[in-house]
């Protein structure tokens, strides 16, 4: 029931515009960054998160990814600032990543992919009244992207891996009160941004993008954890290790991509 994309080879991101035909649509994301064609422009400030009074709620595995939900019933936590005309409250974040070996953010940066890609999803409350209606408008969602890199242990990502067997299972969800994603932003939030899209059906063209020039450092044990997930059920007859959930990147069309520092 009800639409069955995925990343395999049939259901796949090339075959995702059959079902969702704004996937060639002129502002679809993922892009490739290229560092030289961003844009400085002097009415781009910098960007603020006010996660100190989050709620985190949940974590779940909807079959595409694992998903950290949070309560967003008033702006308790926002990211402002930057190209944002006002806060955009924190809805939930989630992670893109490939197979051992490859690399599984959606992103790339002058053709260079990295190893993993997290997406703190936001919603413009200021003006829409739910999370539904601002995903379907032109300015109704700010993510936030944090590239991943493989080296040390990070010392915070333990207290999400450690929770992954949990929800192992697609449509499986558990209690995950108390985290703070502040523990997993980088030293600095110098950023791009460009108009986008989601980057998972229904591609609704409707993220103002915001990702991180600084990457966040991760070992490989720590994002081989994720691998554990599946795509699949509990009961379905055959197992799907979740992997290589990302979409690759999409023409820039007539976008202007800007850089806040250089
Ligand atoms: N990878 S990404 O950051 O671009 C991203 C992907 C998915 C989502 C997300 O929460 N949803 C997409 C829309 N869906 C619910 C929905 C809303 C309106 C109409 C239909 C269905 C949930 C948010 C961000
Ligand atoms: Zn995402």
């Amino acid at each position: 029931t009800g639409h069955h994309w995925g990343y395999g080879k049939e259901d796949g991101p090339s075959a995702w515009h059959t079902e969702y035909p704004v996937a060639k649509g002129n502002r679809q994301s993922p892009i490739d960054i290229i560092p030289d064609e961003a844009r400085r422009d002097s009415s781009l400030g910098p960007i603020f998160l006010k996660y100190d009074r989050c709620t985190s709620l949940n974590i779940a595995n909807n079959g595409h990814s694992v998903v950290v939900e949070f309560n967003d019933s008033d702006d308790r936590s926002v990211i402002q600032g930057g190209p944002l005309d006002n806060p955009y409250r924190l809805k939930q974040f989630h992670f893109h990543w490939a197979e051992k070996g490859c690399e599984g953010s959606e992103h790339t940066v002058a053709g260079v992919g990295y190893a993993s890609e997290l997406h703190l999803v936001h919603w413009n409350a200021a003006k829409y009244k739910t999370f539904e209606e601002a995903a379907t408008a032109p300015d109704g969602l700010a993510v936030l992207g944090i590239f991943l890199e493989l080296g040390d242990d990070h010392r915070w990502l333990h207290m999400i891996t450690d929770a992954l067997y949990m929800v192992k299972f697609k449509g499986s969800s558990s209690d995950f009160k108390g985290f703070n994603p502040k523990c997993l932003l980088p030293s600095n939030l110098h950023y791009w941004t460009y108009l986008g899209s989601l980057t998972t059906p229904p591609l609704h063209e409707s993220v103002i993008w915001i990702v991180l020039k600084e990457p966040i450092v991760v070992s490989e044990k720590q994002l081989g954890m994720f691998r554990l997930l599946q795509f699949s059920g509990e009961e379905d007859s055959q197992r799907m290790r979740m992997e290589n959930n990302f979409r690759p990147p999409q023409p820039l069309k007539e976008r202007l991509l800007r850089q806040f520092k250089q």
